[in-house]
């Protein structure tokens, strides 16, 4: 079942990343207080990286009780290990190496450099596995039920690291797949696919800037999600869209803003 998209528009992308960590933060917090335990897949980029900074400076960030927090990645640069480029090096410096997380639960995909070498489908597989083994009878699947997935938005409507018309985003098996010739680079990458997106209680997408603006009219307006990916992008309980003005401009006055009672 697919859930309808909501929308929350912020003036800038600078209260955009704050609102959506405070967000993040209360999320984390009910989800610990409900089941001990809480899981979040990151996103990297401009705006998934502004919300871990916008997250390391707000003042209730220690409500999280960090070391009972799964982190995973929905895609990653296949680059090798400590890359300024990977994802995950960017989060470790915007948040990560502040926090008291249990490393056992960071969930780094595998770098180029790694136990797979250059294999980027064995690195794929690899973490497939270590989501499968992660899964409990509960969840939906060969993943985990995060609590919430973020995806940055490409101004191509890309998400995690499936583009437009690329094979990734026509998977439908697999929940994690190499990915060739990415039109944004580095060219090889990492990436969660649709089904395993789509497995998440909830799926939020971050869209700020002017530039993004085309692609969140696109994904919102009714494509079909090999052409806009981001159109494919719904959580099982919700999916929320986190924008802000700029990147709101080009959407149908039938989504926003809101019609007033
Ligand atoms: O590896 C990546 O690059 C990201 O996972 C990618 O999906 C990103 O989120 C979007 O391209 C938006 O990036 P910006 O927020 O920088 O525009």
């Amino acid at each position: 079942m697919s859930t309808a998209p909501q929308l929350v528009v912020h003036r800038d992308k600078e209260l955009m990343a704050q609102a959506a960590a405070a967000r993040l933060i209360t999320r984390i917090v009910d989800a610990q207080a409900s089941r001990g335990e809480a899981s979040v897949v990151l996103t990297g980029g401009r705006n998934g990286n502004g919300l871990l900074a916008a997250l390391a400076a707000a003042p209730a960030r220690d409500a999280i009780d960090w070391p009972r927090l799964d982190l995973w990645w929905g895609d990653e640069r296949f680059l090798p290990e400590g890359d300024p480029d990977r994802n995950v090096t960017q989060a470790r410096e915007a948040l990560l190496d502040a926090v008291p997380l249990d490393p056992k639960r960071v969930h780094a995909m595998p770098a180029s450099d790694g136990p797979h070498g250059s294999d980027v489908e064995a690195a794929a597989d690899a973490y497939a596995r270590e989501l499968a083994a992660a899964a409990g009878p509960e969840d939906h699947g060969a993943v985990p039920a995060f609590d919430v997935l973020m995806l940055g938005v490409g101004p191509d409507t890309h998400v995690a690291s499936l583009f437009p018309e690329l094979p990734a985003v026509r998977e439908t098996e697999r929940t994690v797949v190499g990915v060739h010739g990415a039109p944004k680079p580095p060219p090889t990458r990492v990436t969660l696919t649709l089904p395993a997106i789509r497995a998440a209680r909830e799926v939020w997408l971050l869209a700020a800037g002017e530039d993004k603006a085309e692609a969140a009219a696109i994904a919102l307006s009714g494509a079909g999600e090999i052409q806009a990916p981001a159109a494919g992008a719904h959580g099982r309980a919700r999916t929320l869209w986190l924008l802000d003005a700029p990147a709101a401009s080009q959407l149908p006055r039938t989504l926003y803003p809101p019609a007033t009672a």
